[in-house]
């Protein structure tokens, strides 16, 4: 199997503050990531707001230039490309970002918007091929031809989204990062789109890497997992193993935390007991150490090396052998007995390899427009 992406212990720190009164600080958003993306491969990483998910996607990107470390796109250096082979680089990497109606310029009609990369990446096609061009990533993205003339406003949240990776496909990339591609969306509309960029990842040979800080989401498109906290991955194995037989305690109180369907609609991000420490100023030892029960001395004085086992499961904790078989009660979690019944039915309803379970799909008037 070829890495088509991988990133070698990358470390991404803002410094803020620091004027004629402030003090400076650095946050550590990115703190150490190593990754190895496979071809071909969906990739998830999850986390909660602020563990630095974003920040990493923009350094693969080269959005944003790593503080330390390393990108490598298929044998060629990220972090240090310029000129034609960044050029290269960004037509095969393409970005699909949270908000599609901020992304997309509302002044430019779909096909103009659509037909702009290619104009870019492709200057060679005739207006003529261009325009059979759009209309063909338009039906790719389940949208219609006479489409192309209409402007982004005139499009419900959903349509939009799918603009957004048609514009995307433009170009021809081999990779796609989605950023939360589909949180800013009606919960009856996820599952459309996250089928479409699973149908399209396969029937194209994408490699996609998904930002998310909803497992549910990934749960059913994904092929392995990277679980980040604070900066760091804390774990990091195949979906069904994470899923499954979860390791690290933070990984395992984000599975508890899966809300369900009814306070997906509300409260959208999964609730665990504490705050995250803030990236200016991490704890010593295990990041986690704050929050986790099992925390020991050791764990609030040295940071774990990432232990792997023969099938490629990463996990970064002193103790995971000593509890991976604990039940998983003692989490401080603080749930009522209403609420973990529901948790369990949730499970259970999302058992099916599609995700149509992911939201009871009513009939979404907006996307019938
Ligand atoms: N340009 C910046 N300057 C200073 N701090 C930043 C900057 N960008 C991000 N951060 C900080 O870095 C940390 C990680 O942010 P990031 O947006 O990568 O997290 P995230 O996991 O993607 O969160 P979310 O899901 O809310 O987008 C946060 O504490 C954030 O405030």
């Amino acid at each position: 199997m070829t890495a088509i992406l991988e990133a070698r212990d990358v470390k991404k720190h803002f410094r803020i503050g620091g004027g004629l009164f402030g003090k400076a600080a650095l946050v550590r958003a990115v703190d150490g990531v190593s990754l190895s993306i496979t071809s071909g491969e969906t990739f998830a990483i999850v986390g909660e707001s602020g563990c630095g998910k974003s920040t990493l996607a923009r350094v693969l990107m080269r959005l944003l230039d790593p503080t330390e470390g390393e990108v490598v796109f298929d044998g060629t250096a990220v972090t240090h490309a310029s000129g034609r082979t960044l050029a290269d680089l960004r037509r095969n990497m393409q970005f699909i970002f949270q908000d599609p109606f901020s992304s997309l310029n509302p002044r430019m009609t779909v096909g103009k918007l659509i037909g702009e990369p290619l104009e870019i990446h492709a200057p060679q096609l005739s207006a003529k091929d261009r325009h059979a061009k759009v209309a063909d990533l338009l039906a790719q993205v389940g949208l219609r031809r006479e489409h192309a003339g209409r402007y982004p406003h005139e499009f419900s949240g959903g349509q939009r989204q799918r603009i957004g990776i048609a514009r995307a496909l433009a170009s021809g990339p081999r990779l796609i990062i989605g950023d939360e591609p589909v949180s800013a969306l009606d919960v009856s509309v996820q599952a459309q789109v996250i089928n479409l960029l699973s149908d399209l990842g396969r029937d194209l040979g994408l490699t996609l890497i998904l930002i998310a800080h909803d497992l549910a989401v990934i749960r059913h498109m994904s092929d392995r997992v990277a679980v980040m906290y604070l900066g760091k991955i804390v774990e990091q194995g195949t979906t069904d193993a994470l899923f499954e037989a979860p390791r690290h305690p933070y990984t395992r109180a984000l599975l508890d935390a899966i809300p369900d369907p009814d306070d997906r609609n509300r409260a959208g991000r999964p609730q665990i007991d504490g705050e995250m420490p803030s990236p200016a100023a991490p704890p010593p030892g295990c990041a986690f150490h704050t929050r986790c029960a099992h925390a020991t001395d050791r764990c609030r004085k040295v940071v774990p090396v990432p232990d792997e086992t023969s099938d490629g499961h990463m996990t970064a904790c002193h103790h995971w052998r000593d509890i991976v078989d604990a039940p998983r009660q003692p989490f401080p979690l603080n749930r009522s007995a209403a609420t973990k019944a529901r948790l369990d039915l949730y499970r259970k309803a999302t058992e099916g390899a599609k995700i149509t379970q992911i939201a009871q799909p009513k009939p979404d008037r907006e996307e019938m427009r």
